[in-house]
């Protein structure tokens, strides 16, 4: 099983290049065993061309302590940790610094949802979190970047499986779904709604955002009628 989820591991992470979503390694992917309470995560530093399954780090969850592999895990485990202890249902973590999510990041910006390639994916505006204290920068600072996501989520009243992404205030987005694939998937469309929110924004600075009917059409016709989720 472990075997299994590490291949599925490396193969997310090789994914990022293959979208253009990292330069050198600046990004990371984990999945979860939540029967053995272990994740499987890419380790910290390692270029993709070098990756191999068996480089794939594998830690408690409750703990962060390193259970088995060679090398050390991704520096942002304990933010990976975080989301997998408050939120149940995930099943697959992705951290990048991709170009234009990272420049919506660094502006403070939430990304509205302008369009439907937004709607089929996010159920409203992406969020950003607010920006870190001191304190929560100089004590455990993976983690508290972890619960400063999970309270922008919670105080925004937003399902995480409803908008599986969210912008760290001058840092970079992380998203997340039902498994790595499904978490990888969200990243590249993260991307390019970064990206033609920026461009859309300049053609029409005073641009509202679509229609509810809209939103609903896009969202749920891609996710089951009963899948109600999203912003009260
Ligand atoms: O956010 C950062 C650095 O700012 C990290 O995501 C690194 O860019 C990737 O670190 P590793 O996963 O290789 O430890």
């Amino acid at each position: 099983m472990l075997e299994q989820l590490k291949q599925q591991v490396l193969e997310a992470n090789l994914a990022l290049p293959h979208y253009g979503l990292v330069t050198f390694t600046w990004g990371n992917v984990s999945t979860i065993d939540r029967q053995q309470g272990l994740v499987v995560i890419k380790p910290s530093g390692v270029s993709y061309e070098q990756m191999q399954r068996d480089d794939m780090v594998v830690v408690e969850l409750e703990s962060g302590r390193v259970v088995e592999g060679a090398k050390r895990p991704s520096s942002d485990t304990d933010t990976h940790r975080a989301l997998y202890l408050a939120w149940p249902d995930i099943g697959g973590i992705v951290h990048t610094h991709s170009r234009h999510a990272t420049i919506w990041a660094q502006a403070g910006r939430d990304i509205p949802a302008w369009g439907t390639t937004h709607a089929d994916d996010f159920y409203g505006a992406v969020p950003c979190t607010r920006k870190m204290t001191d304190a929560e920068i100089k004590e455990r600072y993976e983690w508290e970047t972890g619960q400063v996501i999970i309270e922008t989520l919670r105080d925004r009243e937003i399902d995480p499986l409803a908008i599986p992404a969210v912008l760290v205030n001058s840092h970079g987005p992380f998203c997340w779904g039902k498994s790595a694939d499904d978490a990888v998937h969200s990243a590249v469309v993260l991307e390019e709604v970064a990206y033609m929110g920026i461009f859309s924004q300049q053609l029409a600075p005073e641009l509202p955002v679509m229609q509810q009917t809209l939103l609903d059409k896009h969202y749920l016709r891609k996710h089951g009628a009963g899948a109600y989720y999203g912003q009260k």
